[in-house]
């Protein structure tokens, strides 16, 4: 990553028939940099990308490589759109080369191909690819003319797990050659893993912009430390004294703040209070929490985002202790 700066919005306005998109964005995305947008559905993810690419129009400056986003230089700009309906009948390899042939100059086919993990699948009619290998498809074609910038609006919707993984890679390759990703997604586990940098749009306006650690830092929240199913009576905290800050739940009790180094003092204390429980539970806080806080989106269940579990009714701790049900924290 250098510091030129290659994709620029300053005060990026946008409204719809009185629906307001996009309320005054000002961001800068650097050479070689993987800049990840979040935000709810209708934050105006898609309209920036739009807006940046030239495929909308939109008030304020919107510039890529210094230049007007509708006037700069087609052929240095990869675009995957969020939908993206191209003919179905024509083969995977006949549309990323119709694509490249937009182009005065474009990458050998099969490469591309081979890049997205469709070797394979090179002479099927895209009306007969399976829903995550068209998604691989519409990737080839924003690559195909070997672009400078890429945008990517929700680039992995459809695609499996080790797919995922492998356009995460060449995403980070891509990447370490100079090219400038800027990319949308809902989800939070593919901002963390490439993203330098995240933004979080909400309502048309950009809340929040800073490195995942960053962004973690500020707004994910306290590291926090589940004891499931406490032997003790409804509302007592047996760990009072111990030094631990505790919020007493229904069925659980949540030290809040617990360092990884503290974890030993943690157990020690719940034994020496002789307190037994089902299972303990680890939880960092994660990109997801921040968005949840920012959003002020909420959710009911019992998933536990970047839980790792520690440890259950352990040998040595009083109490009666069963197998241990996975720890259940509710927001
Ligand atoms: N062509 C359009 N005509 C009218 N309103 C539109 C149009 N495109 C977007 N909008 C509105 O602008 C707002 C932002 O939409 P946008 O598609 O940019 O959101 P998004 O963050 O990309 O959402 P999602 O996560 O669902 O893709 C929404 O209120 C949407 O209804």
């Amino acid at each position: 990553m250098n510091d030129a700066t290659v994709v620029r919005a300053v005060d990026a306005r946008k409204s719809y028939d009185g629906t307001v998109a996009l309320d005054g964005v000002s961001l800068d995305v650097h050479e070689g940099e993987v800049f990840g947008l979040i935000g709810p559905n209708g934050a105006g993810k898609t309209t920036l990308v739009r807006a940046l690419t030239g495929t909308a129009d939109a008030e304020g400056t919107l510039e890529l490589f210094g230049d007007a986003a509708g006037d700069s230089d087609r052929s240095r700009i990869g675009l995957l759109p969020q939908e993206f309906g191209p003919p179905e009948r024509l083969t995977a390899r006949e549309l990323v080369a119709y694509y490249g042939g937009l182009y005065d100059e474009s990458l050998p086919v099969d490469d591309v191909l081979a890049d997205v993990g469709l070797a394979d699948d090179a002479d099927t009619w895209y009306e007969n690819l399976s829903g995550g290998q068209k998604r691989r498809v519409c990737v080839a074609t924003a690559l195909v003319n070997d672009p400078d910038v890429l945008f990517l609006d929700e680039p992995t919707t459809g695609i499996d797990p080790a797919g995922r993984r492998a356009l995460w890679g060449l995403l980070d390759s891509l990447a370490d050659s100079g090219v400038t990703v800027f990319l949308t997604s809902h989800s939070m586990e593919e901002v963390e893993r490439l993203a330098d940098r995240v933004g979080l749009l909400r309502d048309g306006e950009l809340v929040a912009v800073g490195t995942p650690a960053e962004l973690v830092a500020e707004h994910g929240g306290p590291a926090r430390f589940v004891v499931a199913g406490p032997d003790v009576e409804a509302g007592a905290d047996p760990l009072r004294d111990a030094g631990f800050a505790v919020e007493v739940g229904t069925d659980e009790l949540v030290l809040g703040d617990v360092t990884p180094a503290e974890l030993g003092d943690a157990v020690t204390a719940l034994a020496d209070a002789s307190v037994g429980y089902e299972s303990l539970t680890w939880t960092e806080p994660t990109l997801e929490d921040v968005y949840l806080r920012l959003t002020g989106e909420t959710f009911e269940g019992t998933f536990t985002p970047g839980a790792s579990a520690v440890g259950a009714a352990a040998d040595g701790v009083a109490g009666d202790s069963d197998s241990a049900p996975a720890a259940e924290v509710e927001r």
